[in-house]
């Protein structure tokens, strides 16, 4: 979708890409305070993790505008990926944003778009194994409603309340993304605060789906949290994974399919365990983002 190419499992530029993408995330969370302080990357102690940053940042964009320059200047009528359509928009429209936002853009797009959904199906997977009552009731509701004789498609998702209310709860629980870091761009107020623009606000979402005046007993991981009386499907204010406002996911509508077909056509076809005598860990591990820290998994066909 975003460069033209399918990359194949194994393939070693993709297994490169991630890497670079997980490392960035690890020493940007590092060097936060950086952001906030840039003249402290000069001090040594962030020197030396600045320009690793900056390196690899620098390869991930080398490697972005390689699949860039293969496209040329020109876009086909027929768009192929989003690389065609940025180029599209910017021959029709003379001025439009300048050739280096586009390697940003996929940047961000490679960076947003794979370690969030793969991150919060690994959190779904330790979650499913720890509570077998709810994975077995995700098996029931599957079998129910769709049967094994065909793989779950998208638009079942309407018809399997209790697997959607999991999915939700694992996001609650994992909040994979737990601080958004923002900027005013104007002065503005805020419950009684002034805040002059220019400030570094951060949203701290981890709070907002760990506040137990919203979520009794929120480390308990619950999906019936989301289901009405009738056991409908029903959302929460305070629950918001893909942020909200102007700044929130481009790809939240992505996210929402991975994640379902994911998990709907591994339990569908599979039972989840964890190896005897381990116990489940839920301290995650913080950079940007929070992983899980690593485990085995015994996966199961069916019977
Ligand atoms: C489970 C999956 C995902 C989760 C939980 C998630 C969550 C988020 C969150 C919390 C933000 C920050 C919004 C803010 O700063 O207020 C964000 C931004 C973003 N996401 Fe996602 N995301 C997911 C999947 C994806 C996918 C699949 C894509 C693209 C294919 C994507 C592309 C982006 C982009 C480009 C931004 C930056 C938006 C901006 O700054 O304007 N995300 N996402």
């Amino acid at each position: 979708m975003a460069v033209g190419k399918r990359f194949e499992y194994g393939d070693p530029k993709f297994g490169r890409l991630q890497l670079l993408a997980e490392r960035i995330n690890v020493t940007f969370y590092k060097l936060y305070i950086v952001n906030c302080f840039p003249v402290l990357r000069f001090f040594p102690g962030f020197r030396k993790m600045y320009n690793e940053l900056m390196d690899r940042t620098a390869e991930l964009y080398s490697y972005i505008r390689e699949y860039i320059s293969q496209h040329g200047n020109t876009a086909p009528d027929d768009i192929r990926d989003f690389i065609d359509a940025f180029n599209k928009t910017k021959q029709d429209n003379p001025g439009f944003l300048p050739d280096m936002t586009l390697t940003y853009l996929i940047a961000d797009l490679f960076s947003a778009g794979t370690e969030t959904s793969s991150l919060t199906l690994c959190w779904g997977f330790l979650y499913l194994t720890a509570y077998p009552d709810v994975q077995e009731k995700v098996q029931a509701e599957l079998d129910r409603v769709v049967g094994r004789d065909r793989p779950p498609a998208f638009s079942d998702r309407v018809n399997l309340p209790y697997t959607e209310a999991t999915i939700m709860e694992i996001q609650r629980i994992a909040t994979i993304i737990p601080l958004l870091p923002h900027r005013t761009s104007d002065d503005t107020t805020l419950l009684g605060y002034d805040i002059p623009a220019g400030t570094n606000v951060f949203v701290n979402l981890w709070d907002l789906h760990m506040d137990p005046s919203r979520w009794p007993d929120p480390h308990r991981f619950d999906p019936a949290r989301f289901l009405g009386e009738n056991g409908r499907l029903r959302t929460h204010d305070a629950f918001m994974p893909f942020s909200t406002g102007y700044r929130r996911c481009w790809g939240e509508q992505m996210g929402k399919m991975e994640l379902f077909l994911f998990l709907a056509n591994t339990l569908q076809q599979f039972t989840l365990k964890l190896p005897e005598g381990a116990e489940p860990d839920f301290h995650g591990i913080s950079t940007a983002f929070i992983y899980p820290r690593p485990f085995s998994l015994i996966v199961t066909k069916r019977e």
